[in-house]
């Protein structure tokens, strides 16, 4: 009674979230040796760490099939957490605290520390059961998504190691559902960090003068804001879902003397900046929203300037957008949805994600993947305060897993069958 009351899949998920694996300093090492003791607990399990970067490890986890040759399925969680602000939470963002109502408050109770330990609670329970997989089950643990996947996800994908894996399908984080419905995404938005600068003559403050860099940077917010609008207003309007328009939203400004000390706060300065993020949906031409920064956002007349930081892969690799099908041409579909029907689940619409995963890295070597949380009846806190997950919420996600990584370990494929 004692071990099942300090080691049971509740407190195996609260150990960790303890680890703080917030930037700018995640803690890797602990990440690592805790879920290595996890794998080694349930037995069957081999383990790997890979560096591709110096103080980025990743944790890669195999559950070997009865059948190598078969290409196998790769279950993906990032290590790494968003910062939180301490003071503004009701419980310390890594205390991972159950309350009285069943919320485990916790940085990364959400996003996406979860179902990192849902996939290996999952293999615990389907091994108990003498389950054997005939395709060969990976789960990798990467570093550094949040900070865009370039030291992570983006290297791995490039590896020999991943080549060797031979993924045929994959599975990644999703999002929660505040309805009584799953979600599943079959695409991600693409991440774009633009910068656009002005110049300008200097002057006094107290001069009314044409062409500050002040004033043409201004113009330009105008101008972005307004872009902003006419897509928000498409939401708004019940014609498209969030993640179906581009967003973009500023996230810094930086301009004049008095920014430093609030001081003098007499002179217009000679250089303006402001900082978006923008999303595009899979689907958006780039070149297009080129033109539109180039000409409308940041006009050389306006003696401006920008630079485009493109976050990740656009296209795959024969220059398709980077989305899973959803209908009966993929049979990995197929079995998805039955896996989670099979359970008495339902499943909302397949979705664009709104932010960014790794699974862009993926399927931008022509790998499936779906985004899938399993949290319904479920506030969306990823990023937020007080991010939390009901312990129920979190229980039911381990057996669906169970019933997606039993149904999608032993597909075979029509074709397959008869040779066999
Ligand atoms: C900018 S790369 C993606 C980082 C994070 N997951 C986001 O969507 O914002
Ligand atoms: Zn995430
Ligand atoms: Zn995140």
């Amino acid at each position: 009674i004692h071990e099942k009351q300090n080691d049971n899949p509740i407190t195996r998920f609260q150990r960790y979230l303890q680890i703080n694996t917030a930037h700018p300093t995640p803690d890797y090492t602990a990440a690592i040796s805790y879920l290595i003791s996890q794998a080694n607990s349930i037995g069957g399990i081999l383990h790997k760490t890979l560096e591709f970067s110096p103080g980025k490890p990743l944790l890669l986890l195999t559950w070997p099939g009865s059948d190598s040759s078969l290409p196998s399925i790769l279950l993906n969680s990032h290590l790494d957490s968003v910062p939180a602000e301490p003071s503004k939470w009701l419980h310390p963002p890594f205390s991972a605290t159950h309350t009285s109502d069943g919320d485990i408050f916790a940085r990364g109770a959400q996003d996406d520390k979860c179902i990192a330990m849902q996939y290996l609670e999952a293999i615990r329970n389907l091994r108990s059961n003498g389950f054997v997989p005939v395709r060969s089950v990976h789960i990798s643990l990467v570093p550094d998504e949040e900070i865009g996947g370039f030291t992570g996800a983006a290297k791995f994908v490039e590896s020999k190691e991943f080549e060797e894996l031979n993924v045929g399908f994959a599975l990644d984080e999703g999002q929660a559902s505040p309805g009584d419905q799953f979600r599943v995404f079959y695409s991600d938005r693409i991440p774009w960090n633009l910068k656009i600068k002005a110049v300008g003559r200097p002057g006094h403050g107290s001069t009314l003068y044409d062409g500050s860099a002040m004033e043409s940077l201004m113009k330009s917010v105008e101008i972005v804001s307004r872009f902003r609008e006419s897509q928000f207003e498409l939401v708004k309007a019940g014609k498209a879902l969030n993640s179906e328009v581009v967003s973009v939203n500023p996230v810094y400004l930086k301009a004049g003397v008095a920014a430093q000390d609030g001081f003098v706060m007499n002179v217009q300065p000679s250089e303006a900046e402001a900082g978006f993020d923008l999303r595009l949906t899979p689907t958006t031409d780039p070149e297009e929203m080129k033109r539109r920064i180039a000409t409308e956002w940041a006009p050389p007349v306006r003696n401006m300037s920008y630079e485009i930081t493109e976050k990740g892969p656009i296209r795959d690799y024969l220059g398709r957008p980077l989305m899973t099908a959803t209908n009966d041409s993929n049979p990995w579909w197929l079995v998805f949805k039955q896996a989670i029907t099979s359970t008495g689940e339902k499943l909302s619409r397949p979705e664009i994600l709104a932010s960014t995963t790794d699974a862009r890295y993926i399927r931008q070597k022509g790998i499936p993947v779906l985004g899938f949380s399993p949290m319904k009846n479920t506030p969306i806190l990823l990023h937020d305060h007080n991010e939390h997950l009901r312990d129920t919420v979190y229980l039911k996600g381990i057996h669906v897993y169970e019933s997606l990584i039993s149904s999608l370990s032993s597909f075979i494929p029509r074709s397959c069958r008869q040779v066999r």
